[in-house]
């Protein structure tokens, strides 16, 4: 471990050395803790961290760096979209992803290393139980939907092929997604098939170009983003991982998506059949002020201008029918090749925009009181996952349903959107519709029929509750079989034992 002669000059060099100012107060335990945490930063890379945030702090509240005025939208034409294509394109694409992954060439990675503050929960998101019937958190409904989305593939090219999971995790998050899988047997996947990795952190800086200090012997420390993921991948050797097992193509995604289609053959194929090395799912933005990033043009070329970056009256610019000019909502479900990804790592990661956060940061003052501060204090700089797509040869978007595809988790009940309630409903009103649409009909409690509802409203509950194991479907496929003309009590909650027994009732 560093001396502490070691740290000092290591800290004087960065202009940083009232990190040790109570050093004298600490104990044996407290001091190695704190000189462990200096020992992981380079002065160097110190010193340029802290000189940049000063710097993009003050670039952020200026006009300069905005790009609205160079933004253009994805001209239609390089957007694949599933609702202005035929059946048959579909089958088409869908069949060319089913085949890529019964040759174990598709792999998924999950961005899980976010700290889940708009959710105000202390462990990681992916634990969260919305409060289906079933009781399954986000983690389970995307661990069974690897299952069968192999299982399709098995079935259709007669193998056994395995799609690997990555899943990203910080110091936050990576011990209690450890033990959540292990206490949970990895929801039935092979564990050596379950890759955990961590991505780096970095300090927050106050906005004297000091780094803060969280206590007496800890620096505040954020995660470096979601495009902290390119070097965590070489950080942790992982695109060497992929190449052992012999992926070839990624799809990643994030973790609050109740409705993410985890592998979605569809969307490989479609990049696949493309010759895409780099893609990214959008759907129709649904108001110009929806918190999500946008897909566009700058210079000519692709990129998210994120939604805290882009300026109102940008967003709510419209075009001759009306619509949103910037309309293509990014919903973090992003394809890339493994060649792709190698070079971003190689040669690219250190020209990675840093955004900044103006943020409240906890601190200890120079007395050693812990303050909560009531305005923001600190700058914490971060990267993000999409800020690779300018660098791509080939770049596509592709248009999903929303209804189908998109309900993010990101805020606690009491919010009007992206709550536990709106996700729940969300999940709740297709396994509803995949049940009307395969011929089933509800009964109530007292046995009557509940009358079927084809169309409602986004925030309306259906009127009767059905959630379908992802072990049963994946899609909405293979459900007639089982629920045609079948009278189904509302809750009614399909699961294998059920399917078992609706196929026996046959
Ligand atoms: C930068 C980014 O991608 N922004 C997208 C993200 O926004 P949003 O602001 O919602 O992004 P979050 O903070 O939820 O992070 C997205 C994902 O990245 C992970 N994460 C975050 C920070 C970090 O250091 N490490 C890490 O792994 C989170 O765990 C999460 O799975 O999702 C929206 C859709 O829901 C998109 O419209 C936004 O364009």
């Amino acid at each position: 471990m560093l001396s502490f002669e070691a740290a000092k000059a290591r800290l004087e060099t960065a202009g940083q050395s009232h990190v040790l100012q109570f050093w004298s107060e600490l104990s044996a335990e407290e001091s190695s803790a704190l000189l462990e945490e200096i020992s992981q930063l380079k002065p160097e890379d110190l010193l340029e961290h802290c000189r940049a945030a000063v710097e993009a702090a003050s670039r952020h509240s200026s006009a300069d760096g905005r790009l609205d005025a160079r933004m253009e939208p994805v001209p239609p034409e390089f957007i694949g979209s599933v609702r202005k294509s035929d059946k048959e394109r579909l089958k088409m694409w869908g069949d060319e992803g089913l085949l890529q992954i019964s040759q174990d060439r598709v792999a998924v990675l999950l961005l899980a290393g976010g700290q889940g503050t708009r959710l105000g929960v202390s462990y990681p998101k992916g634990m969260y139980n919305v409060g289906l019937p079933s009781g399954k958190t986000l983690y389970q409904i995307q661990a069974e939907r690897i299952q069968k989305v192999q299982e399709l593939a098995n079935v259709k090219h007669g193998c056994r092929c395995t799609i690997p999971w990555y899943i990203m995790t910080s110091e936050f998050t990576l011990g209690p997604t450890e033990k959540f899988f292990r206490d949970n047997e990895y929801f039935g996947l092979c564990p050596a098939n379950v890759v955990m990795f961590e991505q780096r952190m970095i300090p927050a800086v106050g906005f004297d170009g000091k780094i803060i200090l969280e206590k007496k012997n800890k620096i505040a420390m954020a995660p470096d983003g979601n495009g902290g993921l390119y070097r965590a991948l070489v950080d942790n050797k992982i695109l060497e991982d992929m190449e052992r097992r012999g992926v070839e193509y990624l799809h990643v995604y994030c973790v609050d998506n109740i409705l993410v289609k985890m592998a979605d053959p569809v969307f490989i194929g479609f990049c696949v059949n493309k010759g895409a090395d780099c893609g990214a799912k959008v759907v129709d933005k649904a108001y110009p002020a929806e918190p999500v990033g946008v897909v566009c043009r700058v210079d000519g070329l692709y990129q998210v201008i994120e939604y805290s970056e882009i300026q109102p009256e940008t967003a709510e610019l419209r075009g001759p029918g009306g619509e949103l000019l910037f309309s293509a909502g990014n919903i973090c479900n992003h394809f890339f090749t493994r060649g792709f990804l190698k070079e971003v790592a190689e040669k690219f990661e250190s020209q990675l925009k840093q955004h900044v956060a103006i943020k409240k940061v906890p601190f200890v003052d120079g007395e050693g009181n812990l303050v909560k501060p009531t305005k923001p204090n600190g700058i914490k700089m971060e990267k993000f996952v999409f800020d690779v797509f300018h660098f791509s040869k080939k770049f596509v978007a592709f248009e999903v349903l929303r209804e189908e595809e998109f309900s993010p988790l990101k805020n606690a009940d009491g919010a009007p959107l992206d709550t536990p309630t709106t996700a729940r409903r969300s999940l709740l009103a297709q396994h509803y519709r995949w049940a009307l649409a395969a011929g089933g009909n509800f009964l109530d409690e007292q046995d009557k029929p509940i009358p079927p509802k084809h169309s409602m409203a986004q925030n309306e509950d259906p009127p009767a509750i059905c959630e379908i194991s992802p072990l049963v479907s994946y899609f909405g496929e293979g459900l007639e079989k089982l629920l045609k003309q079948k009278n189904l009590k509302s809750p009614f909650l399909l699961d294998e034992n059920e399917a078992k027994n609706l196929l026996q009732t046959t």
